[in-house]
């Protein structure tokens, strides 16, 4: 079984597929950390992130079981992954490696932007995880904060506005539903009814 979970930045999608992974024993794949990884390293070598070339080699030289979620999860870092996304090259490279992991036995939950139109368009179910920008930005402001790193919410918030509207205008593989996804808009509610409105659906198969 696929699942592919798609929604704007801070939505709650990872938090719902590493929890749908663990409940239906499938694997899971933040494909947000492939785009992240990318960029940490262009960041790390001092590259300038307009440097297609550079980037796509990063991208087809990456290995997916190196990810570390806690080393890439800064803000910066989230950023810098969105301008590298828009690079053809870069997300070809990065779409094949996906493709092939979601392939391993006995299937997989992946999560991102393109899962349920580009890397898994015949996935068994599909997911569109929203919240507003609001909700969003309050509760990526809290996880911060809540880590001791220091974060304002206007901040927080205006930078999740710009990076939807990135990721949602570029020509290659923009962030939008899937004809077939279902909608869970979870600004109303709390990770425990997400997640059992997320089971509903993929039990509902
Ligand atoms: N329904 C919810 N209610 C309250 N908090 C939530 C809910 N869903 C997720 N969260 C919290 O919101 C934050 C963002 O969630 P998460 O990291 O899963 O989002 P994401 O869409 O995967 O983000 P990114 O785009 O950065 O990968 C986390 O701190 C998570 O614990
Ligand atoms: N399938 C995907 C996943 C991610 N991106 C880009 O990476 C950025 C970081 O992703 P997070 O999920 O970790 O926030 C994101 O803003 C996208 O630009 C993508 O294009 N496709």
């Amino acid at each position: 079984m696929i699942i592919a979970i798609d929604g704007p930045a801070a939505s709650g999608k990872g938090t719902l597929a590493r929890r749908l992974a663990e409940r239906f024993g499938l694997n899971h794949l933040d494909t947000g950390l492939t785009y992240r990884a990318v960029a940490a390293k262009m960041l790390a070598e001092g590259l300038p992130l307009d440097d297609e070339a550079q980037a796509a080699a990063a991208a087809a030289s990456l290995d997916f079981s190196t990810l570390e979620r806690e080393a890439l999860s800064l803000h910066e870092i989230g950023e810098a992954a969105s301008r590298i996304a828009v690079m053809p090259s870069v997300r070809r490279a990065l779409v094949e490696g996906q493709r092939r992991f979601a392939q391993v036995s006995p299937g997989a939950v992946l999560d991102g932007r393109d899962i349920g139109t580009v890397v898994c368009p015949k996935a068994d179910v599909k997911l569109f995880v929203t919240a507003s920008p609001q909700v969003r930005a309050r509760r990526r402001t809290d996880e911060l904060q809540g880590r001791g790193i220091a974060a304002a919410y206007d901040d927080i918030l205006a930078d999740l506005i710009r990076r939807d509207e990135r990721d949602s205008t570029r020509n290659d593989s923009p962030l939008r539903p899937a004809d077939d996804a279902h909608l869970l808009d979870t600004s109303e509610m709390d990770i425990e009814t997400a997640f059992r409105k997320a089971v509903d659906i993929v039990g509902s198969l």
